[in-house]
């Protein structure tokens, strides 16, 4: 009686072992009756134009264009007149492509018109599109959306796509090309193999638990493989920020004594005037954020007000905020000038911010310090050498960019640390949102060893399951669809 009963609880909980496929399938894509088009390459005055079609009358729409000829062979380029359907007005001579579904972008019946980029062209096809019957031009991110839909990219592949296609630096390529190629979905995938496996053992001893053909220790096996897969997830997940880094930017805080020539080193960083450089200490009294490509690797670079006590109100409000924003810091770029290192101002921000700061260890998720000693084309020639007992530092002019690249070499060691290195190493979690599931499915797992009741320690391995599967599908939310995709733009 009792097993019966265990018996038919689980089965009822269980509900289809449904593996965690790439399908998206569940959410309905909003009018996909319909087939859209629009300009997919950019906008404005071009060599080529790209304009897409995608849908059911995505063969009409080609053939009502290239009239009187027939399709053209599948995926392959031909050059045909293009003329409007209506009145007969040629358009361009063009390459066309016709993709049959499902082996297409976005698994429908798609087309492509590579037309001449001027914008009277260009718009001539589009309205020439918009005549056809069933056409409508597209919405942001329709075409990806239909993709995702028809199983052709699951959501990590997505958010990979747009990673992409935003990317500005070489190292936030790198990972959304590796997000793009499905790395991090694969992982999750792999994952949620081994919980299902973990899963069928804890049932099988549900059902037969008392039977004598079962097979000893499933139970234990269940355990193991999920000690194992705890420590998988607890290594990714302590590497979480730093694929997020990756993604938006790392913070890169200048800082150091008044008149060190911080203001300076960022507009040499940012190969443009941002900051106000002047004689005077005390310029810079507000934090001054830039966007940066620092040796392939993105940041928000900080340019902050001189540390000094005692001055007038407003300066003292800007010491305030570079300290606030020094806590917030990645990677500190600590500034001194060599030939004034004695001064007080310089002995109080070695004490204070890198001393302290030199002496940690520093791991992936701490704080990093870049010592530079500028001004060196004030120091005497051959010496005397600043003082030994200062932390590891680098010589840099702003002056004469003599040392530059030697800091830049070293910030990029420093940004591989806190962003990831994305050449190499596991693929990283780029997004708020694979943290959010990788720790819930981490969670699961905790309440499976607590569980005290085997149909309860079924129970948290599909929750933990299920947070895998959020992590690529989505889960068919479709608030989290539409976050994703409304990055996109239309035609993509
Ligand atoms: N000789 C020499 N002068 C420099 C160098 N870098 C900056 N300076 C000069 O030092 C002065 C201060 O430079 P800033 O960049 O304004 O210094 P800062 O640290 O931003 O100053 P505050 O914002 O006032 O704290 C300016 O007159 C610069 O031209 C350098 O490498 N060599
Ligand atoms: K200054
Ligand atoms: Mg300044």
């Amino acid at each position: 009686m009792w097993r019966g009963l265990l018996t038919l609880v689980a089965r009822a909980a269980r509900g289809p072992l449904r593996p965690c496929t790439r399908q998206g399938s569940r959410t309905p894509v909003p009018g996909s009756g319909a087939t859209i088009f629009a300009l997919s390459s950019g906008q404005g005055r071009c060599g080529i134009a790209v304009i897409r079609t995608s849908g059911p009358a995505s063969g009409h729409a080609l053939r009502s264009l290239t009239a009187p000829r027939d399709l053209p062979q599948a995926r392959r380029a031909c050059l045909r007149l293009l003329s409007d359907p209506r009145s007969g007005e040629p358009l361009d001579r063009a390459l066309v492509l016709w993709f049959p579904g499902p082996q297409s972008f976005t698994g429908e019946d798609c087309a492509e018109f590579h037309v001449h980029g001027g914008p009277a062209v260009v718009s001539g096809v589009l309205q020439a599109l918009g005549r056809v019957p069933g056409l409508r031009p597209a919405e942001a991110g329709e075409f990806t959306r239909r993709a995702f839909a028809h199983g052709k990219l699951s959501l990590t592949e997505v958010e990979g796509l747009a990673d992409l296609i935003h990317a500005e630096t070489e190292a936030q390529r790198r990972q959304a090309l590796r997000q793009l190629d499905g790395e991090l979905g694969h992982l999750c995938r792999g994952w949620a193999d081994t919980l299902t496996k973990a899963l069928a053992h804890v049932e099988a001893y549900i059902d037969f638990g008392e039977d004598d053909d079962l097979e000893e220790g499933v139970l234990e096996r269940a355990d193991s493989q999920v000690r194992e897969l705890e420590v998988a997830l607890g290594a990714h997940l302590r590497d979480a920020r730093r694929g997020q880094r990756l993604r938006s930017g790392a913070h890169v805080v200048v800082a150091g004594p008044p008149n060190a020539g911080k203001s300076s080193l960022v507009n040499l960083l940012s190969r443009k005037p941002v900051s106000i450089v002047s004689p005077e200490p005390g310029t810079t009294r507000d934090v001054l954020e830039t966007p940066v490509d620092l040796a392939g690797f993105p940041a928000l670079l900080s340019d902050t007000a001189g540390l000094r006590e005692g001055t007038g109100l407003v300066e003292q409000e800007g010491v305030r905020r570079a300290r606030e924003r020094l806590e917030q810091a990645d990677v500190i770029l600590a500034v001194l000038d060599a030939s004034d290192l004695a001064s007080p101002s310089s002995c109080n921000f070695l004490d204070v911010v890198v001393n302290p700061a030199a002496g940690r260890s520093p791991d992936g998720n701490s704080q990093r310090l870049v010592l530079v000693l500028n001004k060196s084309d004030l120091l005497p020639p051959g010496g005397p050498y600043p003082s030994p007992d200062l932390p590891p530092h680098l010589l840099l002019s702003c002056l004469t960019g003599e040392g530059l690249d030697d800091l830049l070499e070293a910030l990029r060691k420093e940004l591989a640390a806190v962003c990831g290195d994305p050449s190499t190493g596991p693929p990283l979690l780029t997004r708020a949102r694979h943290q959010h599931h990788l720790q819930g499915c981490l969670d699961a797992l905790g309440h499976y060893k607590q569980a005290k009741d085997v149909s309860l320690a079924a129970e948290a391995l599909r929750v933990a399951r299920g947070h895998l599967a959020h992590l690529t599908s989505g889960g068919g939310t479709e608030e989290i669809l539409d976050i994703i995709f409304r990055d996109f733009c239309v035609g993509k």
